[in-house]
């Protein structure tokens, strides 16, 4: 992406972007599906040091769930989703927790540190960040939708983002795994997009990125002359009633929408995939991917 002939341009037309986000939030969802390899993964954290040294608080939240797809393999369990959602057992919500918590979130707290950046790890449960609530999943047949039980799958409830709002104030980049506590102290598993998102309107965030395997939204995602550059409240919902929009771009979408409505400036699906997205999208006029505007 980068050639000694466009470095000195990029920088140049970086400035102004540096200037803008000075001291401002910017909520990041880092999803498994852009940490397939770790090539990919130092160029994400070296996006998100460049951007706490230009003086950027961001807040890391990330996903992990086709290293929990491996896990439940390995001890002879199939994974399903619905509507994006994974069906969440007792046993998979453990499975879950131990590999958002224990593993994916120390490793990426551990990348971090290794960059200098000084990066503290939380889950839902930390400080009362995340309180859940059991979540069904929406399923569409045509103009009905019907409400699915999938077990320990959660919705946020409540944030309270005094810790994480502390740990911006200190310089530290807090890095959250999408896990909530329900009312008797039960684990959720919670689709790492919304809690994404309740984050970024409760803090009021600058932007709310979500970085994804794909490069933002298709009408059709086979055809790629379908890309939506912008798209807007009404017609995002009308997409995902019409199957337009599905599997797990529907939570990204209503990520968006919920973050806008709470008070996030702007919300962007970007592309993982591709090297330094998260630079490009902040510091160049042009961005990449979707915006998802009201
Ligand atoms: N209209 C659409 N445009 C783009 N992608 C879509 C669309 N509808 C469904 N998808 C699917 O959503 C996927 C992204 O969701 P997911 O794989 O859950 O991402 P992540 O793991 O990053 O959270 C894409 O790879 C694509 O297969
Ligand atoms: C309820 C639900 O689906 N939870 C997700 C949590 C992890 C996640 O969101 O990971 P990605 O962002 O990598 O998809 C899951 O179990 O996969």
């Amino acid at each position: 992406m980068f050639t000694p002939e466009n470095k000195a341009a990029i920088l140049v037309e970086a400035l102004p972007y540096i200037q803008e986000f000075y001291g401002k939030t910017i909520v990041i969802k880092y999803g498994g599906n852009a940490m397939i390899n770790d090539d990919l993964k130092e160029k994400v954290m070296q996006d998100i040091a460049l951007m706490k040294y230009v003086g950027i608080r961001p807040v890391i939240v990330h996903g992990g769930g086709p290293e929990i797809t491996g896990f439940l393999k390995k001890v002879g369990k199939q994974s399903s989703f619905v509507a994006g959602l994974r069906v969440t057992d007792e046993e998979t919500v453990e499975i879950a927790e131990m590999v958002l918590d224990g593993k994916v979130n120390s490793e990426i707290v551990n990348l971090l540190n290794r960059r200098g950046v000084r990066a503290v790890g939380l889950s839902g449960k930390d400080a009362g960040l995340i309180a859940a609530r059991k979540k069904l999943a929406t399923v569409y047949e045509g103009d009905e939708s019907k409400q699915v039980d999938i077990g320990y799958v959660g919705e946020v409830d409540k944030v309270d983002t005094a810790i994480v709002e502390d740990l911006l104030d200190q310089g530290y980049v807090p890095v959250i795994a999408p896990i909530g506590v329900g009312s008797d102290g039960e684990s959720y598993n919670i689709n790492a997009d919304y809690v994404a998102a309740e984050l970024a309107g409760a803090l009021e965030a600058e932007k709310l990125l979500l970085l994804t395997d794909i490069e933002g939204i298709y009408k059709d995602f086979n055809d790629k002359s379908t890309f939506i550059s912008t798209l807007h409240l009404p017609e995002a919902r009308q997409y995902i009633r019409e199957g337009i929009i599905a599997g797990g771009m529907i939570p990204k979408v209503e990520a968006c929408l919920k973050a806008l409505e709470q008070g996030a400036g702007k919300t962007h699906i970007i592309d993982g995939r591709l090297d330094h997205s998260i630079i490009l999208e902040i510091f160049t006029s042009q961005g990449i991917g979707t915006q998802v505007v009201r």
